[in-house]
């Protein structure tokens, strides 16, 4: 299958991205995506503009069998210039995003000014939905904000940018997300984050699995593919068709990103399942998918693209 996939001035050969925050937090990390068979592009943790150590731990917890994770890291990261540094510095063998984020406006801001004086000349993913900084709302549930900060950013910001959203659980909020990121020339968008503040409980001792937000924390894995897939496919639906859509959340086998395909993907890309089995992932789900398209005779991805079926 030819994969070739173009999202503004970046050209994919594969389908699949590692999540930002997953197998990207230091340079080691990054460069196993960048080797990882069947890997299409790499994207780093989302840097704030100085290092984060993030919250307290236990703060991560995966139920392997499940396939399911919740976390809350409190955006630990080695800052904007780590990032900036790797992606300056190294000649990268994929496409690179450089995920962005700040915990107030000016941050975000000041973070994106650096990105523009750079020579970076990739993909920007900023981040409006990290849901684990207590006494922060996520930024793109509120819709004002989520107006201003667009306003501000594309005043002066001329490089490629997307957006990665939290989930919206309601057709009416759909409709706001899509008519205000319809007003920006955003490259692409990636849907969704987190499912936030869930609840995970260990059986053996009736307490919570991690320790900050006495244990509510953003859920990953097959727990949320219901809910990334009618994401993707509501902003399918909505967005202008120069905007993009890398689906993220419930992929953890072939069908999943053969059902992101149908509601409208252009890229896939794997978090919780990347950080329970490792970057081999992408040539398992590859091949997984390529079985499918097989036995449904499919030889072009324009066949599967945004091609769910409705019941008549
Ligand atoms: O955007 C984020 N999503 C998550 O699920 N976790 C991280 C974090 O907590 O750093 N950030």
């Amino acid at each position: 299958m030819d994969y070739t996939t173009k999202i503004a001035n970046q050209v994919f050969h594969h389908l699949f991205i590692n999540a930002a925050g997953v197998y990207c937090q230091t340079f080691e990390e990054l460069e196993q995506i960048q080797n990882a068979p069947c890997a299409g592009a790499v994207i780093t943790k989302s840097a704030t503009a100085k290092e984060r150590s993030g919250n307290s731990e236990p703060r991560y917890f995966e139920n392997s069998v499940e396939h399911n994770t919740i976390n809350s890291m409190g955006l630990p990261n080695l800052g904007i210039d780590y990032y900036l540094n790797y992606v300056l510095k190294h000649s990268l063998k994929l496409p690179t995003l450089f995920s962005i984020v700040g915990l107030c406006q000016k941050e975000i801001i000041d973070n994106l000014k650096k990105l523009q004086a750079s020579d970076f000349s990739g993909l920007t993913e900023l981040n409006l939905s990290y849901p684990n900084v207590s006494g922060k709302p996520q930024i793109a549930y509120d819709f004002a904000a989520t107006r201003e900060i667009l306003d501000n950013v594309f005043a002066f910001y001329s490089k490629p940018l997307g957006v990665k959203l939290p989930p919206y659980f309601d057709i009416a909020h759909f409709d706001q997300i899509a008519a205000i990121l319809n007003d920006y020339p955003l490259a692409y968008v990636n849907a969704i984050n987190s499912v936030g503040n869930g609840l995970v409980i260990d059986p053996e001792t009736d307490t919570v699995m991690i320790k900050p937000k006495d244990g509510f924390g953003g859920l990953g894995g097959k727990q949320i593919k219901a809910t990334a897939l009618a994401n993707v496919r509501a902003l399918r639906q909505r967005l202008h068709p120069q905007i993009k859509i890398i689906a993220t959340g419930g992929v953890t086998n072939g069908r999943n990103v053969y059902d992101h395909l149908l509601c409208g993907a252009d890229l896939v890309s794997v978090g919780s399942q990347l950080g329970i089995e490792g970057p081999t992932v992408f040539a398992r789900l590859e091949k997984e998918l390529e079985e499918i398209f097989a036995d449904k005779g499919i030889t072009d991805l324009r066949q599967v693209r945004g091609k769910l079926k409705l019941i008549a």
